[in-house]
């Protein structure tokens, strides 16, 4: 995920670099080249043609000559048309197919003009439209016009947004106001026409080129096209840097929880080696390293709280015999049967300790002598109810005795042992109070 993600980041700085660098290369090109230009010439003539006033019954004539480096076009107009005129027709196109011109933005004319009276002609883009246009009636195409003087020059330029879409075709094809801008994007024919002209004049017009000059992308399109790619660059980084920052969370997320599962086991650990450090492992009771803590907590409590402590010194009754009849073995499992019989019986805050051998200490925190003597009547009764091994009958003798709160622990013990010793004496299993 890491790498595939490095891969990522270093793709968005190449395609940063390069947008640097081809952001003002684009711009300078478009601004200084990215010409294109759209010739028509004698080397590319496009069907030309002439045509006159003759089929709107007036009596002009138009004749064409055709040489290696230009077209001419000879105009006798006649008088029987109120509108007398003479065209220079170039087709582009058949079909209502033409051709896009949309993006030239000048006209560059290499043309003669001669006449007596005046030197204006007329420049005609027919555009065809499905909205308004049929093929086969050539008036129905929008004609997008204007008229000027030809200079003395024979080379000059002029701006295509000068064309205006004509009043007549507007008014003929009633055409909404809003549609009257003037379009070149299905353009099928140019036209260069005798101006206006009055009738029995005679004009030629030497067209030896005309140029359409423009962009190949216009520079609002290219500005759009870099911002386009800027921002998609930009949301693409954007999101990298999200996913990276994510990937990176999780990743620290995950050895996070694997510290914490560590931590886990380990205090798991620890509290296993210190219980087994406190605890007898046959008999699961504390041993003396465990007693010590438990009277460390006690002494503890005990300084704030003025509370007795019962202490029960007890021990398996000819525990020997056991071992010397039946083996160690079950010897230990009397031990250990021993001890959860006590453990079932008392409550979880006394304190069961395997004292050593067959001798173990019962400390009962806030009992008294008459509360433990009780208790340890019911762990008489629950041993002789015991299923021992070998159907063996276990019985135990006990000694018991108070620890007040500010007494010597070692002083009660004797106190106990010495009661259990009595409990020995007088005939085992049996309670001795010391
Ligand atoms: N199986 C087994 N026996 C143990 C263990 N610890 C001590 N013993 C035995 O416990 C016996 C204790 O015997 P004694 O001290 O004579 O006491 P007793 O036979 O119980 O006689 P009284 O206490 O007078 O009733 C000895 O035989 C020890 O070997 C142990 O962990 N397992």
């Amino acid at each position: 995920m890491l790498r595939r993600s490095a891969r990522a980041v270093t793709i968005v700085q190449s395609v940063v670099g390069l947008l640097l660098i081809l952001t003002p290369t684009l711009l300078v090109w478009q601004h200084l080249g990215m010409t294109r230009v759209f010739e028509i010439s004698p080397r590319h003539p496009y069907g030309v043609t002439v045509t006159d006033d003759r089929h709107e019954d007036g009596n002009s004539v138009a004749t064409l000559v055709r040489s290696d480096d230009a077209f001419v076009m000879r105009c006798d107009l006649g008088a029987a048309y109120a509108w007398p005129f003479c065209k220079l027709q170039f087709h582009l196109g058949e079909a209502g197919k033409g051709m896009d011109f949309s993006q030239f933005d000048s006209i560059t004319f290499n043309m003669r003009y001669a006449g007596p009276f005046g030197r204006k002609i007329r420049l005609h883009l027919t555009n065809f439209e499905p909205e308004f246009s049929r093929i086969g009636d050539w008036n129905s195409q929008r004609y997008d016009s204007v008229e000027f003087d030809v200079p003395a020059q024979s080379t000059f330029t002029i701006p295509v947004n000068v064309l205006r879409t004509a009043d007549w075709w507007i008014a003929s094809n009633h055409v909404p106001l809003e549609k009257t801008y003037s379009r070149f994007d299905n353009i099928t024919a140019v036209e260069i026409s005798t101006g206006s002209v009055p009738s029995g004049q005679s004009v030629s017009i030497e067209v030896r080129s005309i140029e359409f000059r423009g962009k190949w992308i216009s520079n609002t399109k290219l500005l759009t096209y870099l911002v386009a790619a800027w921002i998609a660059c930009g949301v693409f980084g954007l999101s990298l840097s999200l996913v990276h920052v994510r990937s990176n969370l999780s990743a620290s997320n995950a050895r996070v929880e694997l510290l914490a599962t560590i931590n886990k086991a380990l205090e798991l650990e620890a509290r296993d080696l210190a219980n087994q450090a406190y605890t007898d492992p046959l008999t699961g009771a504390l041993n003396r390293q465990g007693l010590r803590e438990v009277l460390m907590k006690r002494l503890h409590v005990a300084g704030r709280v003025d509370e007795e402590m019962a202490v029960v010194f007890m021990d398996l009754d000819h525990f020997k015999r056991i071992n010397d009849e039946y083996g160690h073995d079950a010897g230990d499992e009397v031990l250990k049967g021993f001890a959860g019989v006590i453990h079932g019986e008392v409550r979880s805050s006394d304190k069961l300790v395997r004292w050593g051998g067959e001798e173990f200490l019962l400390l009962c925190p806030e009992t008294d002598v008459a509360h433990a003597v009780a208790m340890i009547e019911k762990l008489r009764t629950a041993l002789s109810a015991q299923a021992w091994p070998h159907g063996l009958r276990v019985t135990s003798s006990f000694g018991v005795t108070s620890l007040k709160p500010d007494e010597d622990f070692g002083a009660a013990i004797k106190r106990a042992d010495g009661a259990l010793y009595r409990a020995k004496a007088n005939g085992r299993d049996r309670v001795e109070i010391a």
